[in-house]
């Protein structure tokens, strides 16, 4: 089915609400969700619509331009003290040109599959409605002076979501003659009330409607952060080799202003990275000679520390070590080991790989060895 090409149909995004309940800084259509304005999001997606209003709060013009900039084609109008007004206003306005087919979604709820508009719109082959739907899969009950007065049977119950699709014609003349309450819950309750069926189509749990300030919650923080390091130093004779805060045995060390360590440069570079705290060199500038021949395991040490004044301990790390010599799966367990000792995490939250080059380059001609890590860095508890 999805591969039929869609019908032609308008689009209505209701906007025009306050957002109390959600108590952010703007109202919640306009607050920042994933890195844009909440209406936005759907409002990509409908761009595809052949005509787009946005009913927005009187007044709202320059917040909403700004939350749309760069999206052609978007009429913006204003919206009424309740969403059922704000709806038939928009409903109103689209009559000069009047579309087949409208879809009316809540700006509330940002995210929108494409494969839901195609489930509507197909709907409304057979059907004056179409409305988006999931099970209940709670028990549902009946409350009465907060007891518990009976079962309300989630068989015959359905979570309600947007956009609703509907032939215009009807929905329009549906919300002019409709009687009932002031504010009906949404467009489909108008329809039926006209005598009109309204179809169910699968919905999707990623419609959720923002609507309490939790719903915005785990933007404000985000929970994870991801840096990489890379470092490279030179083998020479006479040197110490030191690689994940151990002593190696072998006929070459590296070279450097510390210990040389490659594989723990790496590591700092990559925490570093991932709480945006520069690099191993601002920190531990080789011009200082406090730091000549320094362990690298207090470089990693404070790396952790400037990580957690930020609130953030690392999650885990992935160490990649590049040379032909020495061999690295003898000390491979005594390195992890000893880099989550630095590290503060458990063993299994540290890896350490290790490749040649296939005898290619600076590496592969035992040169230098080079390291590469990636660090994952998660809230503090
Ligand atoms: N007069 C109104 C009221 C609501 N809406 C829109 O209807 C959608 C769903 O409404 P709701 O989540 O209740 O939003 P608000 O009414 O803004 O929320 P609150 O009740 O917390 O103020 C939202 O996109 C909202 O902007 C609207 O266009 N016009
Ligand atoms: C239209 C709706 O989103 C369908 O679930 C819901 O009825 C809106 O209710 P609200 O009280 O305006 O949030």
């Amino acid at each position: 089915m999805v591969d039929t090409p869609l019908p032609s149909f308008a689009a209505i995004i209701v906007a025009a609400g306050q957002g109390l309940r959600a108590g952010q800084p703007l109202p919640k259509q306009f607050a920042s969700w994933r890195g844009k304005p909440v209406v936005r999001h759907s409002a990509e997606v409908l761009s595809r619509a052949s005509q787009l209003f946005v009913a927005i709060p009187e007044g709202a013009d320059e917040v909403a331009g700004e939350a749309l900039a760069g999206l052609s084609g978007i009429k913006l109008v204003t919206g009424g003290a309740t969403r059922q007004d704000s709806v038939r206003l928009a409903l109103e306005t689209l009559e000069s040109d009047a579309p087949e087919r409208v879809l009316i979604h809540d700006a509330a709820r940002p995210d929108l599959p494409a494969e839901v508009i195609a489930r509507l719109l197909y709907a409304l082959d057979e059907h004056t409605g179409a409305i988006p739907v999931l099970p209940v899969v709670d028990s549902m009950v009946v409350a009465e002076y907060g007891l518990m007065a009976g079962d309300a049977g989630r068989e015959r119950l359905r979570r309600v979501q947007t956009p609703q699709a509907f032939r215009y014609a009807d929905i329009l003349a549906a919300h002019r003659a409709w009687t009932g309450e002031a504010t009906a819950g949404d467009d489909a309750q108008v329809l039926r009330a006209a005598g009109h069926d309204v179809a169910l189509v699968e919905g999707d749990e990623r419609l959720k409607k923002l609507t309490f300030a939790e719903d915005f919650m785990h933007i404000a923080l985000p929970s994870l952060r991801v840096g990489t390091g890379y470092d490279v130093h030179r083998l020479a004779p006479g040197e110490e080799l030191w690689l994940c805060g151990l002593r190696i045995e072998h006929d070459q060390g590296l070279a450097g202003h510390s210990d040389a360590d490659v594989g723990l440069h790496a590591v700092v570079d990559a925490i570093l990275g991932a709480c945006a705290r520069g690099d191993i060199g601002q920190h531990f500038p080789p011009s200082e000679a406090r730091w000549k021949g320094a362990a690298s395991s207090a470089f990693v040490e404070h790396a952790v520390v400037l990580a957690a004044e930020d609130g953030w301990q690392v999650g885990n790390v992935d160490l990649t070590l590049i040379c032909e010599a020495p061999k690295i799966g003898p000390h491979r367990e005594a390195m992890r080991a000893k880099l989550a000792e630095l590290l503060g995490v458990a063993v299994d939250c540290v890896s350490v790989k290790a490749t040649t080059t296939e005898r290619l380059g600076f590496t592969g001609r035992g040169e230098g060895i080079a390291a590469q890590a990636i660090a994952m860095l998660v809230r503090g508890s």
